[in-house]
């Protein structure tokens, strides 16, 4: 019988409730869970590795865990060709940023740029642009360049040691998020000794260390050669930078931003004409980088402000990736850079106008073949259009430029006369700038506040002149560790750097490398520290030279202006005409100072009417120059009325003599005495006699004794009244008639 084996029911398992085992097996496991709670208390690493196998392995997977956190694949919003990196060089003046961007962009592109204006792109390799923009030198450009920058090159003059610009430009890039940042030191052939030269690379490797993170790169450019920086350190410079990986910041990822590398300016020319500040139509090129950017879009442009986008439009590369260039024709040649700014490239952006440039084969009337055309344009006339063309190549400058440079001559032995110094001029009149003493110095250029602040700190500086003629100056900046130390070498500025410690890094060289011998520049400081204690000390000892100490600066800067006004002094036209006087103006004025110094101290302030009217007083008070012929101080200010006239015109022979005598009679001299005034010395032709004028003025009479003074009285006396019956014998008419007449002549 065939039993179905899927029909047969089995009867289910029944665990037991109760009895003898069902109490063993409860016992059991009840026994089983208080040893486990026991062992978890007594042991608290009971969940430890066991195994070391185990271990190693969930080890690995920890850290792999945490490494991909770390690198989370960023999402590149970014379609198309990835922008150029953009390559900041930065650092303090005349250090070799340029050189270095002429540098690279030679080892790129083979091509030598001829100046560094504005970014300049070139293609490092095939899947890489980049873009190097060299750091202006002032704290605005600086702020610039820290938002755009993928990599700054920090380069430091090594021979000098690190300057200010340095810090301030990592300081901005810690706000901005911190890019990738390279060192690089030039200079370095200025080290004569080569372990000094050893000392200094390490001494500012680790400096540079401290200042970013220990093991920060930092290059090394040993030297010129023919005026380039040494091909093999370059070459490794520019490895470096072509395989360097940019690491994206979130910020800029997630907002778009453009480097613009040209613009232009689209507004209508008469528009311009008619009003040069009306609103302009610019449009800029670059790269977008960041994320999309649409029309519309408010943007801020860095030191302009902030504009909508009317439109935007998408542009084919100017400087493509060799992957992604397609061939259009057999001509199109692969570009490796674009610098519109710098002339590189087939467009050259200037101030006013774009140019395209045309290579020399493809035009005919280039600069270049001069001396050829000149050759073949013997025995014809060259034509006109050429040789306008070529006249226009040779100009330099623009009609702006050149007005902007020019000056006019107003007078012979005056400075000459520029745009600015005349709008100062016109500024200083109008009284906008009351405070600003804009002077034309000797030489006819401007000296503006900025410059006085200079020579300021120039005068300043050489009071506290070392043996070497280098001046020094010091401050801290605030919230920084750092102190500035200002230097001026060779006619630069330089802002070196003092680090906490508070020894100069440049001295600090000196003082590794020269140990016991006192460096020049230790000298120096040891000398002004000397210096100062002796000034101190004087202070204490004599209280009179406290007010000169507290006024030093003041002083010294009015000494200088004296002697500027002195030299600026120009020649009186009195002078010239009447020659050189004795007794001129100034030094009336002294003497007035001296006498009244407190009345010219208040001068000032008196309004310029008051200080012109007493002026004119102290002219008619006779205090003019005395040797100066051209001027009549009794005369020449007194004032007649119309009576005055009158009486005047009538004592002459064309007036009424009646009338005169009437409305004036002037006073008859009654006393012979008073006669003596009028005759003076008198000499009788006819006898040929000399009578000659007594002098009876109350101090000549005072010289005579007065027994004497009877006598000589009646003997003169006697004198007269015989010379006056003579003189009245000779003339029929009266004597005093003849009087009135001559009067007026005298
Ligand atoms: N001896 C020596 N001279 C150098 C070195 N690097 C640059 N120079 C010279 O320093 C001068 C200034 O170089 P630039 O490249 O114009 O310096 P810069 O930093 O661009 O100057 P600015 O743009 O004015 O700030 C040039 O005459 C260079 O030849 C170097 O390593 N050694």
């Amino acid at each position: 019988m065939a039993v179905n084996d899927a029909d047969q029911s089995n009867k289910s398992h029944r665990t037991r409730q109760s009895g003898a085992k069902k109490d063993k097996k409860k016992l059991k496991k009840k026994k089983e869970q208080d040893s486990d709670d026991d062992q978890k208390q007594l042991n608290p690493k009971a969940f430890a590795f066991s195994s070391s196998n185990k271990a190693k392995r969930l080890q690995s997977r920890a850290v792999e865990k945490e490494q991909r956190r770390l690198h989370v694949p960023i999402i590149d919003r970014s379609y198309g060709e990835p922008a150029p990196f953009v390559i900041v060089v930065q650092g303090p003046p005349q250090v070799g940023k340029s050189l270095l961007i002429k540098s690279l962009v030679k080892h790129y592109t083979k091509q030598n740029l001829p100046e560094v204006r504005g970014p300049i792109t070139i293609v490092s390799g095939k899947q890489r642009r980049l873009q190097f923009v060299e750091c202006p030198n002032d704290i605005n450009g600086m702020i610039d360049a820290a938002k755009f920058a993928d990599l700054a090159l920090l380069l430091v003059d090594g021979s000098y040691g690190f300057e200010m610009e340095t810090f301030e430009f990592l300081n901005i890039l810690q706000v901005h998020g911190f890019p990738k940042v390279m060192g690089v030191l030039t200079h370095l052939d200025q080290f004569k000794d080569a372990k000094k030269l050893r000392k200094t690379k390490q001494r500012l490797k680790h400096r540079f260390w401290t200042e970013i993170y220990d093991g920060a790169k930092l290059f090394y450019l040993s030297g010129l050669i023919n005026g380039k920086y040494v091909k093999r350190e370059v070459h490794n410079l520019a490895r470096f930078i072509s395989v360097m990986k940019f690491q994206p910041i979130s910020w800029r990822t997630s907002h778009p931003y453009v480097l613009v590398d040209r613009l232009e300016d689209a507004t209508p020319p008469e528009k311009v004409h008619q009003n040069k500040k009306c609103d302009r139509k610019v449009i800029l090129y670059g790269y977008l980088r960041g994320c999309n950017l649409k029309k519309g879009h408010k943007v801020h442009i860095a030191g302009v402000g902030d504009y909508s986008l009317p439109s935007i439009t998408a542009l084919p590369d100017p400087c493509p990736l060799p992957s992604a260039a397609k061939k259009k024709g057999l001509r199109d040649k692969e570009k490796l850079f674009y610098a519109p700014m710098s002339g590189l490239g087939d467009l050259m952006y200037d101030k006013d106008a774009v140019y395209i440039n045309i290579n020399d084969h493809l035009v005919q009337f280039s600069k270049v073949d001069d001396e050829n055309s000149a050759m073949t344009s013997k025995g014809k006339d060259r034509d006109v259009g050429e040789v306008l063309v070529k006249s226009l190549q040779n100009t330099k400058y623009s009609i702006n430029e050149k007005l902007e440079n020019s000056s006019i001559n107003l007078f012979g032995q005056k400075p000459k006369v520029s745009p600015e110094d005349l709008a100062d001029t016109w500024d200083d009149i109008a009284g906008k700038d009351g405070e600003d003493n804009n002077e034309v110095d000797s030489d006819g250029s401007e000296s503006s506040d900025q410059d006085e602040a200079d020579a300021m700190t120039k005068s300043e500086a050489s009071g506290s002149e070392d043996e070497d003629g280098d001046a020094s100056d010091s401050k801290t900046t605030p919230g920084d560790h750092l102190k500035e130390h200002i230097e001026f070498i060779d006619g630069r500025r330089r802002r070196g750097v003092i680090f906490g410690s508070g020894v100069n890094q440049n001295e600090l060289t000196d003082l590794e490398e020269e140990d016991g011998a006192a460096s020049d520049d230790v000298a120096s400081s040891d000398s002004e520290s000397s210096k100062a204690e002796e000034e101190e000390d004087d202070d204490n000892s004599d209280d009179d030279k406290d007010e000169d100490y507290d006024m030093g600066n003041v002083s010294k800067w009015k000494e200088s202006l004296a002697e500027r006004t002195l030299s600026r002094k120009t020649p009186s036209l009195m002078q010239l005409v009447y020659g050189e006087s004795t007794v001129n103006s100034t030094s009336i004025d002294n003497g007035n100072d001296n006498s009244e110094d407190d009345e010219n101290e208040e001068d000032f302030f008196k309004p310029v009417e008051e200080v012109k009217k007493s002026t004119r007083d102290g002219l008619n008070d006779g205090m003019v120059n005395i040797d100066d012929c051209s001027k009549c101080a009794h005369f020449v200010d007194q004032r007649w009325d119309e009576k005055d006239n009158k009486d005047i015109r009538n004592r002459f022979v064309t007036g009424n003599l009646a009338k005169a005598s009437l409305s004036n009679p002037l006073p008859r001299p009654n006393t012979e005495e008073d006669n003596d005034d009028v005759f003076g010395d008198f000499e009788d032709l006819e006898t040929g006699e000399k009578y000659e004028n007594i002098q009876t003025d109350d101090a000549f009479a005072a010289t005579i004794p007065k027994g004497d003074d009877l006598e000589a009285e009646q003997q003169r006396r006697i004198k007269k009244l015989a010379l006056r019956a003579k003189f009245d014998s000779q003339y029929p008419f009266s004597v005093s008639l003849l009087i009135y007449l001559l009067l007026p002549l005298i």
